[in-house]
């Protein structure tokens, strides 16, 4: 008898940052205003996605000293951009990226459940550890904690959100005239909480009931050994880069084999590569609309910068049209790009150069035709039934559970997808065509936590 075939699990990225995002394209939009955020979330909810997504950057990427202004500059409030969506969508998750480093588990327990309340059990948090001092310092935290240690304060942070989460057993509150709160005296009733480890010394009353799922959904984004470790025993999702097959395949067998060290089966953490996409009636115009896609988001100016970022040195005075520089990179601290994750792949910079050089000589390119054919290519080019085939088949072989949309337009650049593959998609029954449940956890396949009595009141 053959296995039932995986669901598959979509979701949108909406975009901001790196140069995913196609400014000269006249259909590109702000990506500050709420009509872009609503108008993004409501294709995604039309397309029966399972969640929308947000990234988090508390600080303006800086580059030789200025503020890096060719992506996105300035972002709003993850929470307050989530809580207005939860008030103009119905069913679609709601998940924010937000760091353990700097936050503290009161306040971030406070507003995850809150939002969690005010979508009915459609929040998601994305625990992130956050590595760059530059940032640290709108917290007065510049510098604060090595990489290691943060791991360990993001697991103890996650701990004690879980303390504060369950300080409430969701039976508590009965909104009838006879009898609002049941659960006793403020001082031994619901909420009550205390966390005492190294990283935190903290009582109280948590002041928000239980969530309508219980908890909200957890993600976790980091790759590293840590990173990695951190989501095996505590998420239910994560967010990962390796978008290939044979990447994709290599890192869910890693992760889903760490699941039961800590007692986990395989369906309780899902893996969700972010990917990107390229459509077109035929092949050739996807293929064709993927490379002026590429062009188009490596500027001339985007190349230098691009470049600077790998050389760690000033290269304006370069022409995009011209060589790859021929000095080489400066390897050690980069100091030209600040509050940019991406330096940090750069992992052996007068290698890479190195192969760019090569690049260049075998076919003939500039510096920014080499940027184009190095930097990332779309995750799936094609007709919409070969986009649908490819997804289907990734999934199916275990390279991931589903992925994470990032459109090259915002606000409407997945409506293409929404109206093309997504159909396709339902039509082979490995995607939904109604949602079954209100609550992220029901979309996702997630059981309950084990602490939930029961949903609050509705
Ligand atoms: C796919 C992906 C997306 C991420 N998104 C964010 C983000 O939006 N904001 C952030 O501060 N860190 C983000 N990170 C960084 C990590 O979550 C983590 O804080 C950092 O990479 C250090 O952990 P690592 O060494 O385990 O990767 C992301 C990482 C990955 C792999």
């Amino acid at each position: 008898m053959s296995r039932p075939r995986k669901q598959i699990h979509l979701a949108a990225h909406f975009p901001g940052v790196n140069n995913t995002t196609v400014w000269s394209d006249p259909r590109s939009g702000s990506h500050i205003d709420f009509d872009s955020f609503r108008r993004f979330a409501q294709v995604a909810e039309r397309a029966k996605f399972d969640f929308l997504f947000l990234a988090e950057g508390l600080r303006l990427r800086e580059q030789n000293g200025r503020i890096y202004d060719l992506d996105v500059v300035g972002r709003p409030d993850t929470f307050a951009v989530l809580a207005a969506l939860a008030g103009v969508t119905d069913r679609l998750g709601l998940a924010g990226t937000i760091n353990s480093t700097f936050n503290e588990p009161f306040e971030v327990a406070r507003q995850f459940a809150t939002l969690d309340h005010l979508s009915a059990g459609r929040a998601a948090w994305n625990v992130v550890t956050s590595w760059d001092a530059f940032t640290g310092e709108n917290f007065r935290r510049g510098g604060f904690l090595p990489q290691d240690q943060r791991y360990e304060r993001a697991e103890s942070f996650l701990d004690a959100a879980g303390v504060l989460f369950d300080s409430w057993a969701g039976v508590e509150v009965t909104a009838d005239k006879a009898a609002t709160f049941l659960g006793g005296v403020p001082g031994d009733g619901p909420g009550r909480y205390a966390v005492h480890d190294n990283h935190f010394d903290i009582s109280g009353q948590f002041t928000v009931p239980q969530s309508p799922q219980g908890r909200p959904v957890i993600f976790q984004a980091g790759d590293s050994e840590q990173g990695r470790e951190f989501a095996a025993a505590s998420a239910d999702a994560i967010f990962t880069r390796h978008g290939t097959l044979e990447a994709g395949q290599a890192f869910y067998a890693d992760i889903k084999g760490r699941l039961g060290r800590f007692g986990r089966t395989h369906d309780q953490l899902l893996v969700l590569p972010a990917a990107t996409f390229a459509l077109g009636d035929t092949q050739e115009q996807a293929e064709e609309n993927a490379a002026d896609i590429r062009r188009r988001q490596v500027s001339g100016q985007t190349a230098i910068k691009l470049a600077e970022q790998l050389w760690n040195l000033d290269l304006s005075d370069h022409d995009p049209d011209g060589p790859v520089p021929t000095v080489d990179p400066v390897v050690g601290e980069n100091t030209i790009a600040r509050g940019r994750a991406s330096v940090r792949q750069h992992t052996d910079p007068r290698e890479t150069a190195q192969k760019w050089r090569d690049l260049a000589a075998e076919k003939g390119l500039s510096l920014r035709g080499v940027v184009i054919e190095m930097s990332a290519r779309q995750t799936f080019v094609g007709t919409p039934e070969r986009v649908a085939d490819l997804i289907d088949e990734y999934v199916q072989a275990h390279a991931s559970d589903g992925f994470i949309l990032v459109p090259h337009i915002t606000p409407d650049g997945l409506a293409d997808f929404a109206d093309s593959v997504v159909p396709i998609l339902q039509e082979r029954g490995v995607f939904r065509t109604e949602y079954t449940g209100t609550t992220l956890r029901e979309h996702l396949g997630l059981a309950l936590p084990a602490n939930t009595k029961k949903a609050v009141a509705s």
